[in-house]
């Protein structure tokens, strides 16, 4: 039998581990051990190697009596054993523990105190602990730090490579998940983001069975406390579209929605940079500074970083903390939203640049989830592949997406939410033929949208997907706002948005007959 719980304490307790580090310490650690280098900005900057981007293939549920009756077991919750799960757990706390040095920092994931959720995380590599450190809720003390009763533990062990064929594993790398000895394993990748990923699959899993809703969006608030959501899979703009100086920040990426509000699960932001510009994105840019961590972003021969350098991968990355964000709220908690933004990034560019969705037609494009995998996000994924992600976050849902989807119409209904689409990816001709969206008519719709204007104004039908468009947005030109306007081709535009449809009904059929009903009152 192997026993978890001392095995990870034996990590945790060995002389030469290395506890709640400040920042100053995580970054001389990370310099001294040649894990990564600082930047001009006072950034530090780590390379990942091989892996830059999430790998869901890798990713496994241990399949067991907590489990095995609630996980929506499928291609994106793969089950395996608790006997890979233990010996692979086995062999790679006796890896870390001949590590010279260890790093833990312990935490929380959930601004609501009621659900908050106390966590522990184990590094091999001090810029992962720095990460972990920065995209976490953090105790204000190591008093405080200390007294955190781990429930979930994150183990990263990122030059442990899985043998596939004597560990059971995908590839050499792997992301387990048991949720009864409550333990996260992650080997053989040095990509940050799964880690914070990774509890966010447990919050998805956690929260909902406490009645509270969880979500794989952004989140801010006006001075008229009016709360905005933009859900979206990555890359699609949540946190671009957030970091707004009008608007207080709640948190870029994962939220949960009780009784009193929204809250952030996370206490720091995950911007993709590449491309990034002061002039584009300033909050953005200004957060990148000392206390942040570049991922995979080159650095030029003055040690400047070059956002528009994507030889390394497309995902370049900088995690900050929510501080970074001059208006970020902090405890990260706020009322019910007002307005509801679906991203998709449609690389055919036939969805509309934004619409208004009525209740039916939100529910049933929540459970549809159309959007693109964006190059870099993914292992293997070089350009924009449209995907049916349910929830606009399915890599990251263990429950069947019809438990988050009715949480969310209820909410919607209670809190009389307005919805609408907004299309960030492509238009006047698909990805490849077309451009991606411009950035500021993006916002200047979200706006608009957020504000209330666009309800006073007038909508017409778009006759292909049933979608209510608005006949002008201020600073849009109108010309863009029906997609059919901006291609070439009249038929060429009919013909690719009937595919995009046909999709769509396909797609839908997964969800059998008890949701034909949202189909046939919010389809087509
Ligand atoms: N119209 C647009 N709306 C939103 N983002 C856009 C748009 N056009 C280009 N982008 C770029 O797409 C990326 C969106 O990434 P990000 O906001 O980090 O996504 P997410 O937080 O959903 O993963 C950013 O690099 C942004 O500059
Ligand atoms: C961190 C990720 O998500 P996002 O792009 O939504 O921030 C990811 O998908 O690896
Ligand atoms: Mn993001």
């Amino acid at each position: 039998m192997v026993n978890h719980k001392s095995l990870i304490e034996g990590l945790v307790n060995k002389p030469s581990t290395q506890k709640q580090l400040s920042n100053a310490e995580l970054v001389e650690a990370s310099i001294r051990r040649g894990e990564a280098v600082l930047t001009n900005t006072g950034a530090l900057r780590a390379q990942t190697g091989e892996y830059t981007g999430r790998s869901p293939k890798d990713r496994f549920i241990v399949k067991d009596s907590v489990s095995d009756s609630k996980i929506d077991w499928g291609e994106v919750n793969q089950p395996i054993s608790q006997e890979i799960f233990d010996n692979l757990f086995e062999k790679v706390t006796t890896y870390l523990n001949d590590k010279e040095e260890l790093f833990v920092f312990n935490g929380y994931a959930g601004a609501d105190p009621h659900t908050q959720l106390q966590l522990q995380v184990v590094n091999e590599f001090s810029w992962h602990n720095m990460f972990a450190k920065t995209m976490f809720i953090r105790p204000e003390t190591k008093e405080e730090a200390a007294g955190i009763d781990p429930e979930f533990t994150i183990v990263s062990a990122p030059t442990f490579k899985a043998d596939p064929e004597v560990d059971g594993t995908g590839s050499e790398v792997f992301v387990l998940v048991s949720l009864e000895k409550k333990i996260i394993l992650i080997g053989g990748t040095e990509y940050g983001g799964e880690m914070k990923k990774s509890i966010f699959s447990i919050m998805n899993y956690l929260l909902p069975e406490q009645g509270v809703m969880s979500m794989h969006c952004s989140a801010n608030v006006g001075e008229n406390k009016d709360v905005a959501l933009f859900f979206g899979l990555s890359g699609t703009g949540k946190t671009t579209l957030s970091a707004d100086p009008e608007r207080d920040l709640i948190g870029d990426d994962e939220h949960g929605w009780n009784d009193d509000g929204v809250f952030n699960i996370e206490g720091g932001c995950y911007a993709k940079t590449i491309n990034l510009s002061k002039e584009k994105e300033p909050e953005i840019f200004e957060a990148i500074k000392f206390g942040a961590v570049l991922e995979n972003v080159v650095i030029d021969e003055e040690g400047n970083p070059d956002y528009d350098d994507g030889s390394l991968t497309e995902n370049t990355r900088a995690a900050y903390p929510l501080d970074h964000i001059d208006n970020a709220r902090i405890p990260s908690v706020a009322g019910h939203p007002k307005t509801i933004v679906f991203l998709t990034a449609d690389a055919f560019g036939v969805l509309p640049p934004i619409a208004k969705l009525s209740k039916d037609q939100a529910m049933y494009h929540f459970l549809s989830g159309f959007t693109s995998k964006l190059a870099g996000t993914e292992r293997g994924v070089t350009t924009p592949q449209p995907v049916f992600s349910t929830c606009f976050g399915s890599p990251f849902l263990p429950l069947h997406a019809t438990v988050y989807a009715n949480m969310l119409g209820d909410l919607i209904d209670k809190h009389d939410v307005n919805v609408y689409l907004v299309n960030t990816g492509w238009t006047g001709g698909e990805y490849g033929v077309g451009k991606r969206m411009n950035l500021a008519h993006t916002r200047s719709m979200v706006r608009r949208a957020i504000s209330g204007d666009l309800e006073l104004g007038e909508f017409v039908k778009d006759e292909m997907f049933g979608l209510s468009i608005p006949t002008s947005v201020t600073g849009v030109p109108s010309e863009i706002l029906a997609p059919i306007n901006t291609w070439e081709s009249t038929d060429a535009y009919n013909e690719k948005a009937q595919g995009l449809k046909d999709k769509f009904i396909e797609n839908f059929k997964k969800f059998g007959p008890e949701s034909a009903e949202i189909a046939e009152k919010g389809g087509f």
